[in-house]
């Protein structure tokens, strides 16, 4: 019988990094492939989990960064946090030694859970984070920068100065798409997306399954 996935070390016939700048149409892609059976993990998700109220990871937030950084209702203050590490770059790698390794084990886990036959990693600061090692290709979801601009101002109500300065804090368009195996243009109408996602899923799961 079946154990229920508890060797971390199981994963499905194929896994995708699926990357992308802020607003690219991450979500509005890995919703497409979901729909089309493919397991979708989402990093941002786990990301919040290992430092839920409860957990080791925000013990030791606690522990670093004092209990300035936790709000009252117990959940971790992210502003408060954002600011300590924000001119900070010794709190910031202390920060991310203590919640990379528990997103990359809570990935794992999740990995080896998996019954599609193949499974998207959505990781918004793939190329930044050293996340390659573990994805067998790379989907970039590609979008000219003003699209971005637009879509972030017109989703979040980002302000235009905060717009250009985000945009420019990620990594360029260029370096992501040289580390790209596959490219999603995201520059035009939504249901431009969908043709690219379904030719993409078939060859995954062609891959995926060897067929
Ligand atoms: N092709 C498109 N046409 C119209 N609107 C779009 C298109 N693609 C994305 N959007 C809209 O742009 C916004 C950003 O898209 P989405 O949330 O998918 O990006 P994201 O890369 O997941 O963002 P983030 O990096 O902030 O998580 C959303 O409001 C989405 O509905």
């Amino acid at each position: 019988m079946d154990s229920g996935g508890s060797d971390s070390r199981r994963r499905p016939g194929l896994v995708v990094g699926l990357t992308g700048g802020i607003a690219s149409g991450k979500t509005a892609v890995s919703r497409r492939f979901e729909a089309l059976g493919a397991a979708v993990i989402d990093t941002d998700r786990l990301a919040r989990a290992v430092v839920a109220p409860g957990t080791a990871g925000l013990d030791a937030i606690r522990e670093r960064f004092g209990t300035d950084v936790i709000g009252t209702n117990g959940h971790l203050d992210r502003p408060a946090l954002r600011q300590r590490i924000f001119a900070d770059p010794f709190a910031r790698r202390d920060l991310e030694a203590i919640t990379h390794p528990r997103i990359r084990t809570a990935v794992a886990e999740t990995l080896a859970k998996v019954r599609e036959p193949y499974a998207l990693i959505v990781v918004p600061l793939l190329l930044e984070a050293g996340w390659i090692e573990l994805m067998d290709r790379v989907l970039v979801v590609d979008a000219p920068p003003d699209r971005q601009r637009e879509r972030l101002m017109q989703r979040d109500g980002t302000d235009p100065g905060e717009a250009d300065r985000i945009l420019s804090s990620q990594a360029d368009r260029q370096a992501r798409l040289a580390i790209a195996d596959d490219v999603i243009t995201n520059d035009g109408e939504s249901g431009a997306l969908d043709g690219q996602v379904a030719d993409l899923h078939d060859r995954y799961l062609r891959t995926a399954t060897g067929h």
